[in-house]
């Protein structure tokens, strides 16, 4: 099976287009106003338009409240919610039956601890996500998208469910990637960006051939 592929963090219809255009499988929408990727129900509504029944939608959200919950599954209807705050297990259970979708929980990445914290999800999420936990040099860092990558090798050989591998990927290094924690589906924001927020055409379509040769 082909590796598949996240583009997260659109936020024009031109990165959409190109994201569908070079065989993204999955595209997503950032619901995080502290991000330079942050959009409004209005924009990633319409931007979800161009993608609907052309790749998975997956709307991103860190610690959000019901009422966002709800006005993302009413306005721009994603196939996934992706949770990349510190939900409890309880609270993706709550997010799942709110808004009839299946949940990613973002799990932060440091070490081994952290890979097994993920068992307290298996029965909740639909779907794993091993992300960088951003070192406290990085300072301001977001929960995510800071375009940090965690040690792969704590994913090497382990039989795990199938799971989604993010934080710091490249065009240059994801193929790597993918051989060392065999990840059946790869999600990038930063490494297929010219500026913080500002997605590179170029980039996209690179990260993307780079992941579906791999293996
Ligand atoms: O992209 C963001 O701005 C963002 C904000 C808050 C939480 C998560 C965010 N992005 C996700 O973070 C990972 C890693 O991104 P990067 O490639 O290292 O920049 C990825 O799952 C994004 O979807």
């Amino acid at each position: 099976m082909p590796v598949e592929v996240k583009i997260c963090g659109l936020s024009t219809p031109e990165t959409v287009d190109a994201a569908l255009d070079a065989g993204a499988d999955l595209v997503g929408f950032v619901f995080f106003p502290k991000s330079p990727r942050n959009v409004t129900l209005e924009q990633a509504a319409t931007l979800a338009a161009r993608a609907r029944g052309k790749a998975r939608i997956v709307t991103l959200v860190v610690d959000a409240d019901d009422a966002l919950l709800e006005a993302i599954a009413a306005e721009v209807r994603p196939d996934l919610i992706q949770a990349h705050g510190s939900e409890t297990p309880e609270r993706i259970a709550q997010i799942a039956q709110l808004t009839a979708k299946p949940v990613i929980k973002a799990i932060r990445v440091k070490d081994d601890a952290d890979i097994d914290a993920a068992a307290d999800y298996s029965t909740v999420a639909s779907l794993i996500l091993y992300d960088a936990k951003a070192p406290e040099t990085l300072g301001n860092a977001l929960p995510g998208g800071n375009g940090h990558a965690f040690d792969w090798g704590l994913l090497e050989g382990g039989k795990r469910p199938a799971f989604m591998l993010a934080g710091g990927l490249t065009p240059e290094n994801v193929a790597e990637a993918i051989r060392v924690t065999g990840a059946p589906v790869v999600d990038v924001s930063s490494g297929v960006e010219s500026a913080p927020g500002i997605k590179d055409i170029d980039l996209i379509r690179k990260f993307i051939e780079a992941a579906k040769s791999a293996r």
